[in-house]
């Protein structure tokens, strides 16, 4: 699914109403009623009381719709329309007018006495701005997203909440426990930054026109369901261990022999025939008692790795979880770089090596995958001053030197040089040790089994945050381990196959 800017939007919005033949306040009765209608479905109990605060244009609008159809199935409405400039967009005015014909209660505020108690009520609808903010919020409009930031009531924004910039950073806006926003995803909507004020954010369908979202020029997609299921390559009948993928895993040092255990067994896990480890003397015991079904290659090092050599034909090598930074192993990385041709995953200490040896990222092939988490990608590409910031220097960097950096975190970004797909599954739960190792072994599975790289860091991507979704309540998110993500990578695919 597209992610469009605020203008591109616009179009959507207008071309809608013009392939379609219907009014402007045709299309704010289709958003208001898919927003309705996803509010009764939380909240049933028709004795909830909602205030709404309408600004006067189409997202104030919106807040009016909902109003007259919460006020008509019988919960107790309130409007405050916060008028902060005296000029309403039409469908807004209309609804003003049916709203009070309808007798709902609705007052004006102008100055910042006027707002009633908003603790008084059980949910905060905020219809203030949507997507036409163009500049930073002042006067009424300040003042009222001040006091509902402070009541700490239940808020819940229609589309975006009010004073979120969906094209820069934001400094001041609604602080939302829920977003409910109009079937196109904003990027604004998933940066780490924003999740103070967007809450948790639900996208709803409103009919807009799929023809013209896709005439939309973007080079920012966020991953769904359907995309990433038919993805999935169907199971050979004839397949055997030896036509299926041979993953190699790299990696490990003393105490940190575990991340490639967990890589490896993800890896198998993920459907790749042969899984081998490559490990320092240290770490060969370990994985053939823990995972039986991994082969191990040990290195000539005791405690490190020291020279990466192999004589095994991998479809694919993943390297650098718990691999450490001694200058031994720095060598032999760099050694390993200069001779592979296999396609390549990198991960941890792997980044951390070429972060230190900017040079080396040059001896990359074409689509290596490289899959940092924040600290790892500053030290990668530079800090950054805001998440906008930080996605244009990764861009920049996947452009220079040809690669693909999976920025790990909430809404994982995988980006390369022609595309960002933002990842839609996962939950905080992901957020725990060995996280990152598992998700280094499912995404080589997948390009030793022949997926292309950005389809394996897609997919992969995609996968691991399921299972995540899946246990939600089977499994408290505190005590999610790494070994969770593992045993649920079949559930995954079994409900990615459940839609195809
Ligand atoms: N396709 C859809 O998703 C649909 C969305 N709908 C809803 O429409 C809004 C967008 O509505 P729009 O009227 O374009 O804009 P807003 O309601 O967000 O803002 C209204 C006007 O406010 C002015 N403005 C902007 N920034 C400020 C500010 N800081 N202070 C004061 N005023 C400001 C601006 O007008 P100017 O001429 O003064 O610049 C805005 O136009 C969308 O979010 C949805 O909720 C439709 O209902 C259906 C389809
Ligand atoms: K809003």
């Amino acid at each position: 699914m597209k992610i469009l800017t605020s203008q591109q939007i616009r179009y959507v919005d207008a071309e809608t109403i013009k392939r379609e033949a219907i009014s402007s306040l045709e299309l704010m009765k289709r958003a208001s009623t898919a927003f309705y209608n996803w509010f009764i479905e939380k909240y049933s109990n028709k004795s909830t009381s909602v205030l709404i605060f309408s600004g006067v244009g189409n997202n104030g609008g919106d807040g009016l719709f909902i109003a007259r159809l919460l006020h008509k199935s019988g919960y107790s409405v309130k409007v405050c329309i916060v008028e902060y400039k005296n000029q309403y967009s039409e469908d807004c005015a209309h609804n003003f007018r049916r709203a009070k014909a309808e007798n709902i209660s609705i007052i004006k505020i102008y100055n910042e006495d006027q707002i009633p108690d908003i603790c008084k009520y059980d949910v905060v609808i905020d219809g203030i701005f949507g997507t036409g903010l163009s500049r930073d919020v002042t006067g009424i409009a300040e003042s009222v997203i001040g006091k509902i930031n402070e009541s700490g009531a239940k808020v819940i924004s229609i589309d975006v909440p009010s004073g979120l910039f969906l094209e820069r950073k934001t400094t001041f806006a609604v602080k939302a426990t829920e977003t409910v926003t109009f079937q196109i995803p904003k990027l604004a909507l998933f940066l780490p930054e924003n999740n103070l004020f967007t809450g948790n954010v639900t996208i709803i369908d409103i009919g807009l026109n799929e023809q013209a979202i896709s005439e939309s020029d973007s080079n920012i997609y966020f991953t769904e369901k359907s995309e990433i299921s038919k993805l999935i390559k169907p199971l050979n009948l004839f397949a055997h261990k030896g036509t299926v993928g041979h993953a190699l895993i790299v990696g490990g040092s003393l105490g940190k022999c575990g991340s490639v255990c967990l890589a490896s067994r993800a890896a198998l896990k993920t459907g790749c025939g042969l899984v081998t480890a490559y490990m320092p003397k240290c770490g060969v015991q370990v994985i053939q008692i823990n995972f039986p079904e991994a082969m191990a290659i040990e290195d000539r090092g005791e405690r490190y790795i020291s020279n990466i050599d192999f004589e095994i034909k991998p479809d694919a090598i993943g390297i650098g979880v718990g691999m450490g930074q001694n200058e031994e192993t720095k060598k032999a990385l760099h050694d390993f770089l200069i001779n592979n041709k296999v396609p390549l995953v990198i991960d941890a200490d792997g980044i951390n090596i070429l972060s230190s040896n900017h040079n080396w990222i040059e001896l990359l092939k074409p689509d290596t995958i490289l899959t940092p988490h924040p600290g790892e990608l500053s030290r990668l590409v530079g800090g950054w001053s805001d998440d906008y910031d930080k996605i244009q220097k990764t861009r920049l960097f996947a452009q220079k030197y040809n690669l693909i950096i999976v920025v790990k975190g909430a809404y994982t970004l995988i980006i390369d040089s022609e595309n960002i797909y933002m990842n839609s599954t996962g939950t905080p739960a992901l957020a725990t040790a060995g996280s990152g190792d598992v998700l280094t072994g499912i995404i080589t599975s997948l390009l030793a089994q022949g997926y292309n790289p950005i389809d394996s860091a897609k997919v992969g991507v995609y996968i691991h945050g399921m299972t995540a979704d899946f246990t939600t309540k089977s499994i408290n998110p505190r005590s999610f381990v790494a070994s969770d993500i593992i045993e649920n990578i079949g559930n995954a695919y079994n409900n990615l196959e459940k839609i195809r």
